[in-house]
């Protein structure tokens, strides 16, 4: 790959919340270049034709495949749904285009069993499930805390059209803190949920909980206890903006691995 030209983009999903400031960032930055979008519908149109789209002469197609083998292209960025994003990563690989995963709902198995056909592949991949710099030293300074405070219950919060529950940030937390902290039951041992699902997921001991609200778009408070003392760590994205310097650090990164990366944590200096 040729550093000194344009990084050459797909974006899968460019009518979505997080497609539509995907495709403005490449827009918009000099050094990417579109080469085409993969939505569900408005196959053979232009971008610059979809509504509220940048003047962008490149093609829609609603197929992956059919895009893949079409358009020359160094980069796939996905922000659809977490089905489709599995099925759009593996045709990435299979094609030799990198992808950048936004999209959320991947088991630890599904990453694994990537992870394993990128390393075949030698391309790189990143899975990111949260692209925010201030939401990843949120999970940083949470996985650090736990070490001192094993009592933690994450409570994650969004807006109600979100697919996946629990959130893919909430299930990267958990893992984070996981790495770290003694297994513990916490709660009562005679605890009793009397109404089921009152206490939340269980995550190892660890309890997790997701609220879904019309007003909210991504938050996360990681709540732990001690003796006579709470901490609490908080994130908030107030708008999708917040995501976009995490998905153009993620583009350029993948273009320097060979493996798949899961959180960009992994990639920030
Ligand atoms: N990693 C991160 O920082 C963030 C990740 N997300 C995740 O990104 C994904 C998208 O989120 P939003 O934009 O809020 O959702 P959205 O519902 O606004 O957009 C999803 C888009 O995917 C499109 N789509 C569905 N099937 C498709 C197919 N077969 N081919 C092409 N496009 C298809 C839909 O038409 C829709 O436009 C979700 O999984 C969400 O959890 C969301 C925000 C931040
Ligand atoms: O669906 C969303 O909106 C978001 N999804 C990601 C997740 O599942 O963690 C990232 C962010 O929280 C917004």
């Amino acid at each position: 790959m040729n550093m000194d030209q344009p990084t050459r983009i797909i974006v899968a999903g460019p009518r979505g919340k997080m497609g539509h400031e995907a495709v403005q960032l490449v827009h918009e930055t000099e050094h990417f270049q579109l080469a085409a979008a993969v939505d569900s519908k408005n196959n053979g149109k232009k971008v610059q034709d979809l509504e509220g789209m940048p003047s962008e002469d490149v093609l829609v197609y609603d197929d992956m495949e059919d895009c893949l083998q079409a358009v020359e292209a160094d980069v796939l960025v996905d922000l659809t749904t977490p089905e489709v994003g599995k099925k759009h990563l593996e045709l990435a690989l299979d094609y030799g285009v990198r992808p950048v995963v936004g999209t959320t709902g991947f088991s630890p198995e599904d990453i694994d069993r990537l992870r394993q056909k990128a390393e075949e592949k030698e391309i790189g991949a990143i899975i990111a499930p949260n692209f925010a710099v201030g939401a990843v030293l949120m999970m940083k300074f949470s996985q650090m805390a736990a070490k001192y405070f094993p009592d933690v219950e994450i409570i994650e919060m969004h807006h109600d059209n979100k697919l996946d529950a629990p959130s893919g940030t909430a299930a990267k937390t958990a893992a984070l803190i996981n790495e770290v902290r003694p297994h513990k039951s916490q709660g009562h041992p005679d605890e009793k949920e009397e109404l089921e699902g009152a206490r939340g997921a269980e995550v190892d001991g660890l309890r997790v909980h997701s609220v879904r609200l019309p007003g909210l778009v991504a938050h996360q408070e990681v709540m732990f206890g001690g003796s006579s003392q709470t901490l609490s760590i908080r994130h908030d994205s107030i708008n999708r903006k917040s995501f976009m310097p995490g998905v153009k650090l993620a583009v350029e990164n993948v273009l320097r691995v060979n493996t798949l990366v899961y959180g960009l944590e992994n990639i920030m200096e």
